[in-house]
C-alpha cells in the first residue's frame, strides 16, 4: 500500500530515539505490552495531525468545484467519522448496509469542508502521478437521502456524469432524524472523478451526508510494514525504559563510564545501513572478562539444562572458533556464520526494540542484535538485552534450520498485523523464544534465550519457586508479564518440536486478510494479492517438485543396480 499518507506517517517515525523519550512519556514502563500500547497511541495522534493538515490544505485550496451541479453551496453537514479512536465507524460491514447504529453526529453544520480519512488517502493516492489520478478505483459511498427515493435518480445521473459505473446499489430506511433513506452505492471510476463526484454530491441539499467508506484497496487499516530488507533501516525504534540512564535499578545507573561506553556502542547501530558490514568493536578487558564468566557458567550448566538443539548448535559455534571463552565474538563473524547455516544475518541494534520492529526483521531472516555488554557487576542477570544475551541466548538456535524457519514465520505473521495481534504475538514470543521450557525424555530443559543467557534466571526457572504451566498459545498469548525481575510463571511445552508446532498453528489462525511470502532472491516480501504472482509461485514450486521427484527416482535406480 504505497499510499502517501501512510508513507508520510512512517517517515515521521523514522527516528532514532524512542517514542517514550520524544514524547515525554515516563521513562520507566512496566512491560513491552504497555509500550506497544503507547506506540499505538502516538501513531494515532500523528495520523490525526496528518489528516488535519490535509483537511486544512483542502480548505485553503477552496472548494468551488467546477462541477457544481445544483449551484447551491451549503455546509456539507456530513457525519464524517472521527479519527480519534483510529477506527472509522463503518456501518457497511461485509459490503452491505448493516443494522448497526449509524452514529449521532448527523446534525453537525460544520461549514468547513471536512475530508474523511478515506478521502485523504484517496486524494493522496491520486496525487502521486497523472496515471495514479486516472487509475480506476472501486469505492463504496454511503449517502443519506433527505427527500426519499427521488434522490436516487440524481445520484445515478451524477455518477454517470463522472463516467462512473454503478456496481451495486442498496437502500434502507434511515435511523437518522431528517433523513429518509440511506443508500449504499458501489462504483468504479477514476480516482479524480471519484473525488469530484463526492464533492458534487455534497453540494446538494438533498443529502445530509456523503461518505466514502472503506474498501480494502484504499484503506489505511493495514499499518506500514517493511517490504525489503533495506526497509529495516526504518525499523529500529527503541524502548529506552531499561537504559542505564533512565532505570534506577540498572546496574550501570550510577556508573558514568559505563553509560558513556553504552552510548558509544549504540552510535554504531544508529549509523548502520542495510548492506554495511557490522563494524567490529574492540572490547575492553573488563567486557571480555564479563563474557568469560558468563560463557564458562553456561558451559557448565548447558549439558544438563539446555535442549538438544541448542547444544548441537553451540558445539558448531565452538568448532568455528566463534564461541571462545577469551573474547566476545564480533557480530560480523556471527552473521557470516549464521548466513552459511540458515540464511539468517544480524544487524546491530542500539537497545531494546519495539516488538513490531523486532518481529518485522525476523520476516527477512534478520536478527537485530545489541552490541554493548552488560555491567560487570551483574553478569548473571541484566534488565535489558545485551550482546551476551543475544549471543549465548539467541544465536545457537538461529543456527538451527528448523528454528530459523520458525522464527521467520513469526516475523512474516507480524507484518501488517493489528496492534492487538502484535501484543499477543510478542507475548507468545516472550513465553517461548525468550523464556520457554520444554520436556526432553521426561526432563525439563530450557530453550528460551533469556534463560540460557541468564544463569540467575535459569536456576530460578528450574527451582520449585515459579509456577509451571503447560504451553497453550491461546491462553499464553493473553498472560500479562513483567520484564523487570525473574518471571513468576513459565510455560512448558511437551517437546521443543511441540512448542514450534503449536506456536506455528496458532499463528496461522491470525486474522490478517492477506498472505505474504518472502522471496529470498530479491529479499523482498510479496503480498500474495494477484493471480499472476500466485501463478509464478506455483510454477516455481512445480519446477522444484520436478527436481525432487527426479532425485528420488535417481536414488531408487541406484539402489536397484
Ligand atoms: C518480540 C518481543 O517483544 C521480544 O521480547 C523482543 C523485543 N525487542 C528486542 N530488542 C532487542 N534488541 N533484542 C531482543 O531480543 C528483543 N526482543
Ligand atoms: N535478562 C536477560 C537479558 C534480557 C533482558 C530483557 C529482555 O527483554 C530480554 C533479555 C539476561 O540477563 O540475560
Ligand atoms: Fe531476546
Amino acid at each position: 500500500m504505497a499510499v502517501a499518507a501512510a508513507q508520510k506517517n512512517r517517515e515521521m517515525f523514522a527516528i532514532k530515539k524512542s517514542y517514550s523519550i520524544e514524547n515525554g512519556y515516563p521513562s520507566r514502563r512496566r512491560s513491552l505490552v504497555d509500550d506497544a500500547r503507547f506506540e499505538t497511541l502516538v501513531v494515532k495522534q500523528t495520523k490525526q495531525s496528518v489528516l488535519e493538515e490535509a483537511r486544512a490544505r483542502a480548505n485553503d485550496s477552496g472548494l468551488e468545484s467546477d462541477f457544481i451541479q445544483d449551484g447551491i453551496h451549503i455546509g456539507n453537514g456530513d457525519n464524517s467519522p472521527t479519527v480519534e479512536d483510529g477506527t472509522q465507524q463503518d456501518d457497511t460491514k461485509n459490503g452491505h448496509l448493516a443494522d448497526a447504529d449509524i452514529g449521532d453526529d448527523a446534525g453537525k453544520t460544520d461549514e468547513d469542508y471536512t475530508l474523511t480519512e478515506e478521502e485523504v488517502i484517496l486524494q493522496n493516492a491520486a496525487s502521486e502521478s497523472p496515471e495514479a489520478e486516472q487509475a480506476i478505483q472501486q469505492a463504496a459511498l454511503l449517502l443519506r437521502m433527505r427527500d426519499g427515493m427521488g434522490s436516487l435518480a440524481r445520484i445515478l445521473k451524477t455518477i454517470d456524469n463522472y463516467k462512473g459505473c454503478v456496481q451495486h446499489l442498496e437502500t434502507r430506511p434511515s435511523q437518522l432524524s431528517g433523513v429518509q433513506f440511506d443508500a449504499l452505492v458501489k462504483v468504479s471510476m477514476s480516482r479524480i472523478n471519484l473525488l469530484q463526484l463526492i464533492r458534487s454530491l455534497r453540494q446538494s441539499t438533498s443529502f445530509a451526508g456523503v461518505n466514502l467508506v472503506s474498501e480494502n484497496n484504499i484503506s489505511s487499516k493495514t499499518p506500514w510494514f517493511p517490504r525489503h530488507a533495506s526497509d529495516l533501516d526504518n525499523c529500529n525504534h527503541l524502548m529506552t525504559k531499561y537504559e542505564p540512564e533512565l532505570d534506577m535499578n540498572h546496574p550501570g545507573f550510577a556508573d558514568k563510564d559505563y553509560r558513556e561506553r553504552r552510548k558509544q556502542i549504540a552510535e554504531i547501530a544508529f549509523a548502520y545501513k542495510y548492506g554495511d558490514p557490522i563494524p567490529s568493536i574492540s572490547y575492553k578487558e573488563t567486557e571480555n572478562a564479563t563474557w568469560q564468566r558468563v560463557f564458562n557458567t553456561v558451559l557448565d550448566l548447558m549439558p544438563k539444562h539446555a535442549c538438544k538443539e541448542y547444544k548441537i548448535a553451540f558445539g558448531k559455534l565452538q568448532a568455528a572458533n566463534i564461541f571462545v571463552p577469551q573474547h566476545i565474538p564480533q557480530l560480523e563473524d556471527v552473521s557470516n556464520f549464521l548466513r552459511k547455516h540458515t540464511g539468517f544475518t544480524l544487524r546491530p541494534a542500539a537497545g531494546l526494540l519495539t516488538a513490531r520492529d523486532f518481529l518485522a526483521s525476523l520476516a527477512f531472516r534478520v536478527f537485530q542484535s545489541t552490541q554493548y555488554v552488560r555491567h560487570a557487576n551483574s553478569p548473571f542477570h541484566t534488565p535489558e538485552p545485551d550482546c551476551i544475551h543475544e549471543l549465548l541466548g539467541h544465536i545457537p538456535l538461529l543456527a538451527d534450520p528448523s528454528f530459523a524457519q520458525f522464527s521467520q514465520e513469526i516475523g512474516l505473521a507480524s507484518l501488517g498485523a493489528s496492534d492487538s495481534e502484535i501484543e499477543k504475538l510478542s507475548t507468545v514470543y516472550w513465553f517461548t523464544v525468550e523464556f520457554g521450557l520444554c520436556k526432553e525424555n521426561q526432563q525439563l530443559k530450557a530453550y528460551g534465550a533469556a534463560l540460557l543467557s541468564s544463569i540467575g534466571e535459569l536456576l530460578h526457572a528450574l527451582s520449585d519457586k515459579p509456577e509451571l504451566r503447560p504451553f497453550e498459545p491461546a491462553s499464553t498469548s493473553v498472560q500479562p508479564y513483567q520484564d523487570q525481575e525473574y518471571q513468576p510463571i513459565y510455560y512448558v511445552a511437551e517437546s521443543f518440536e511441540d512448542a514450534k508446532d503449536k506456536f506455528r498453528r496458532w499463528v496461522s489462525t491470525m486474522s490478517r486478510p492477506f498472505e505474504v511470502r518472502f522471496n529470498p532472491h530479491t529479499e523482498r516480501v510479496e503480498v500474495l494479492d494477484s493471480v499472476d504472482k500466485l501463478e509464478t509461485l506455483i510454477w516455481q514450486l512445480n519446477t522444484e517438485m520436478l527436481h525432487l521427484t527426479n532425485a528420488v527416482k535417481k536414488l531408487k535406480d541406484t539402489q536397484f543396480e
